[in-house]
């Protein structure tokens, strides 16, 4: 088992919404006890106060990770979320704060292409209605508006992991799948890409989202591009709410022009289990809400603990930084017999040869050295002889520029 420079039950691991148990026996497993468990997400003030002592944190989609939080977390060396996306993370101010941010890119993707393609044949068979019908007491057997899902054109937006797999499920079921992507991307099965995204809407029974939360993603679907949709056709957005326009969302399905949608992530969400749900969707038979639960299932949640908290024990143990996403990326090999220093500096020129100035003038042979830049971020990993260490390390804390620097036994 690898050596960090404090020792093990002192390094504090604060874990919150409730992350899967795979996470805590992975902890365990590497020798870390000091966790703290939360079921929930926690308002920024509570946050400030529970993150103070914490040198890394776990969260999932809901806990915003701000600058004024990154501002109080000063031990804080690393953040893990625990699922895909980082939008709840001020990756600046992470990397500001020599923070490195890890997340599961791919743990809960089939999770939700399955919900998106189970979605997309309750809503062609006008099951939802259908659902809430019998539950009243009605009974409407009848195969107007009933569509099989064999032969249609599904519209993903987004080809990324998880377009991708809804892409190779609906081929199989036997739909035509198109898809509009800002990048030109090889096509899986007999997809094809298509450049305009109102061509997409048009030519669509079935549109499905896919992208990121970004400042070009937000409201992508609005009035506009609702009214492009064919009449009668479905839209399905299981990737962030601020990507769909939903008050017109809420208009296109009362006129009638929408037959139906399904819809994971909303502008706002409740802030936990118990909090009054509020939107202009409900109260439509023909919408299937869901309380963001795309990649809620056993199978993503087991093994996004396992990959995330695997990122925070590498980093803690050895330095690695490999699929971080806002770090400098680096590979490091295990360092036995020597002691690694770690330094996190501001990416401006002549750091380097400060650092190297230090061992240099203090006469310590350098075993070895890593480094890598990103951004306003530069990575130094060096592994030199344990006598000297100390000394090393201290004299690297007082370079200009330096962010952070911390030591590996
Ligand atoms: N509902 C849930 O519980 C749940 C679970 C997992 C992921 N998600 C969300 O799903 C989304 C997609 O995840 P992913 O893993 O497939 O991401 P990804 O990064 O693999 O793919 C995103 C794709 O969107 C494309 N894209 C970016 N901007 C675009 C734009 N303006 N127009 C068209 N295409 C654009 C990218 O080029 C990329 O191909 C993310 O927002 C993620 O947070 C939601
Ligand atoms: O980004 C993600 O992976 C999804 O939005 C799921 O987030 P969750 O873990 O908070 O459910």
């Amino acid at each position: 088992m690898a050596n960090t420079s404090l020792n093990k039950d002192k390094i504090k691991f604060l874990l919150l919404e409730g992350v899967h148990q795979s996470a805590i026996d992975t902890l365990k497993e590497a020798g870390y006890s000091n966790i703290e468990y939360l079921k929930t997400s926690l308002p920024e003030d509570q946050l400030i106060e529970k993150i103070k002592d914490a040198h890394f944190v776990g969260i999932r989609s809901r806990t915003q990770l701000t600058r004024r939080v990154f501002e109080s977390a000063e031990k804080l060396i690393a953040v893990g979320c625990f699922c895909i996306g980082t939008n709840q993370v001020d990756l600046d101010a992470a990397q500001e704060h020599g923070v490195v941010v890890f997340n599961a890119p791919y743990s809960n993707t089939r999770s939700v292409a399955e919900l998106v393609i189970a979605e997309a044949i309750l809503l062609l068979r006008r099951i939802p209605e259908k659902n809430f019908e019998t539950h009243r007491g009605g009974w409407g057997k009848s195969a107007a508006g009933s569509y099989e899902i064999r032969g249609k054109t599904l519209g993903i937006i987004g080809y990324g992991s998880i377009g991708t797999q809804v892409s190779v499920l609906a081929e199989g079921l036997g739909m035509k799948v198109c898809f509009y992507d800002v990048i030109t991307k090889l096509p899986l099965g007999n997809a094809t890409q298509i450049r305009d995204l109102n061509e997409l809407l048009g030519m669509s029974d079935i549109v499905s989202l896919h992208v990121p939360e970004l400042p070009a993603t937000k409201d992508m679907i609005g009035e506009k591009e609702l009214a492009a949709m064919k009449k009668g056709g479905i839209l399905l957005n299981a990737s962030r709410g601020t990507v769909v326009d939903i008050e017109a969302l809420a208009a296109a399905l009362e006129s009638g022009h929408l037959a139906g949608t399904a819809i994971d992530v909303f502008p706002v969400e409740p802030r936990g289990n118990g909090e009054e749900f509020v939107s202009p969707l409900r109260g439509h038979d023909n919408a299937i809400l869901t309380p963001h639960i795309g990649g809620s299932t056993q199978e993503a949640q087991e093994n996004i603990g396992t990959e995330v908290a695997e990122k925070l024990v590498k980093y803690s143990d050895n330095g690695t930084t490999i699929s971080s996403v806002n770090f400098p990326e680096v590979a490091l090999p295990s360092h036995t017999e020597t002691h690694r220093l770690l330094h996190v500096h501001n990416n401006i020129p002549g750091i380097l040869s400060e650092i190297n100035r230090v061992f240099s003038e203090n006469n310590i042979n350098i075993c070895g050295q890593f480094l890598q830049t990103k951004g306003n971020v530069g990575y130094v990993v060096v592994d030199i002889d344990a006598e000297y260490s100390e000394i090393a390390l201290e004299r690297l804390r007082q370079i200009e520029g330096t962010i952070r620097a911390r030591v590996l036994f």
